[in-house]
């Protein structure tokens, strides 16, 4: 059977045989190469940060960000000169056309994100290993501003973590249950966009499995997903944070394992451990048990009246939890509680969608009623 001849493969093997016998024009055609990726991967850099600085100014409104996304750009295009340019072939280049699937679609804003951060990654490493071909400091220059880009990722999800810990007002604590995941789907699907894991009893086997699980769900809503007790499984679940109670490892501690991007809530009855958390750098506190709970049976009541206190004194975000659900959350809100953490009410109630949507009604009520 006579095989048909691949004209373009003929013209590429001809091409390799002419640069094999003339060495300087081989040179000549590498270092053109060298200039179209230098060329390409200055503008996929570019590009990916534009996309960045566009949410830090008009979603976060954050200058310091912006700031540092605009310094980059500024930095990068000093390298992008006029040869790099002149080397671009885009109708020659196969890798306009294609595109990944992902690439079509993004779930929500961190994913769009996180995909600009790898992208720009990516892209200033190839800039670092080709740049020591055009320049003996350019591989030196991006590998800096790789760094500078990881700070920016951790600058900035961080910044989200801590703005979005600031507007829940409702805190889903879980317990364990059947039917959990799709629960707390229910209570996503309702406005949830904080929620912790918490079971005291299951082998780790079964709680890294799960707290994987839940984190993807959350964020897939866009919510914050907290591990209770465990700063280790926390880390290794890449969650938002953790929550440690007066018996678990100090904040300090859990500080320098977590660093300041990732949140630490504490637990406080009174007073003396409610400052003493502000004090320690928590990012948010429980206050309670306001009532008495079967959830946690052996902690007393610290009453309406630690409510009040906390309303005058907290600096941080502080969430009123133990025994409220839909019929005394009023008197917890009358107190002056602005947030609510709850097991029971939510992971019993038989419409957790509801009953989510009646809580955050009920807190937001308070806000604007406050805000007027
Ligand atoms: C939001 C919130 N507040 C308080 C607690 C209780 O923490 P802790 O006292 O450590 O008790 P356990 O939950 O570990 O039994 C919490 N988990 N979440
Ligand atoms: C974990 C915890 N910490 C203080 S009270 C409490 C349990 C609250 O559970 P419920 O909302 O079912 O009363
Ligand atoms: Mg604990």
């Amino acid at each position: 059977m006579s095989k048909s001849i691949d004209t373009t493969s003929l013209n590429e093997i001809s091409n390799r045989v002419v640069v094999m016998v003339e060495p300087h024009s081989q040179k000549a055609q590498t270092q053109q190469v060298v200039y179209r990726i230098l060329d390409a991967n200055l503008d996929r850099a570019r590009e990916g940060l534009r996309i960045i600085e566009e949410w830090c100014r008009f979603g976060l409104n954050n200058g310091q960000l912006v700031g540092e996304c605009k310094y980059l750009r500024q930095d990068l295009a000093q390298w992008h000169t006029a040869e790099l340019r002149a080397a671009r072939d885009t109708p020659g280049d196969p890798g306009t056309e294609l595109s990944h699937p992902q690439e079509e679609q993004r779930s929500n804003m961190k994913a769009l994100l996180q995909a600009n951060f790898s992208r720009i990654q990516e892209a200033m490493r190839v800039l670092e290993e080709y740049g020591k071909l055009y320049h003996p400091n350019m591989g030196k220059a991006f590998k800096q501003m790789r760094y500078r880009v990881y700070t920016l990722e951790t600058s900035l999800m961080g910044y989200q973590r801590h703005q979005l810990l600031w507007r829940s007002q409702l805190y889903l604590v879980t317990s364990p249950a059947e039917t959990l995941l799709k629960t707390v789907e229910a209570a996503l699907k309702g406005g949830l966009t904080l929620v912790q894991y918490r079971d005291k009893t299951a082998d780790d086997i079964v709680r890294v499995e799960q707290a994987i699980k839940l984190r993807r769900l959350c964020h897939s809503y866009g919510a914050l997903f907290i591990i209770n007790d465990r700063v280790d499984l926390a880390l290794a679940v890449d969650a938002d944070g953790v929550h440690l109670g007066q018996q678990d490892m100090p904040i300090t501690m859990a500080r320098e394992l977590l660093g300041h991007q990732r949140l630490i809530g504490k637990s406080t009855t009174n007073a003396e451990e409610m400052q003493k958390a502000i004090a320690d750098g928590a990012d948010y506190i429980g206050v309670g048990p306001v009532y008495e709970t079967p959830t946690k049976a052996d902690k007393p009541a610290a009453g309406l009246q630690y409510v009040s206190y906390a309303a005058k004194n907290s600096s941080i975000p502080w969430f009123a939890i133990g025994g409220i659900d839909a019929s005394n959350i009023n008197d917890v809100i009358e107190a002056g509680a602005e947030r609510v953490a709850v097991v029971r009410a939510i992971i019993q109630a038989e419409q957790p969608t509801l009953i989510t949507q009646y809580f955050l009604s009920q807190l937001h009520r308070i806000k604007t009623i406050a805000n007027s």
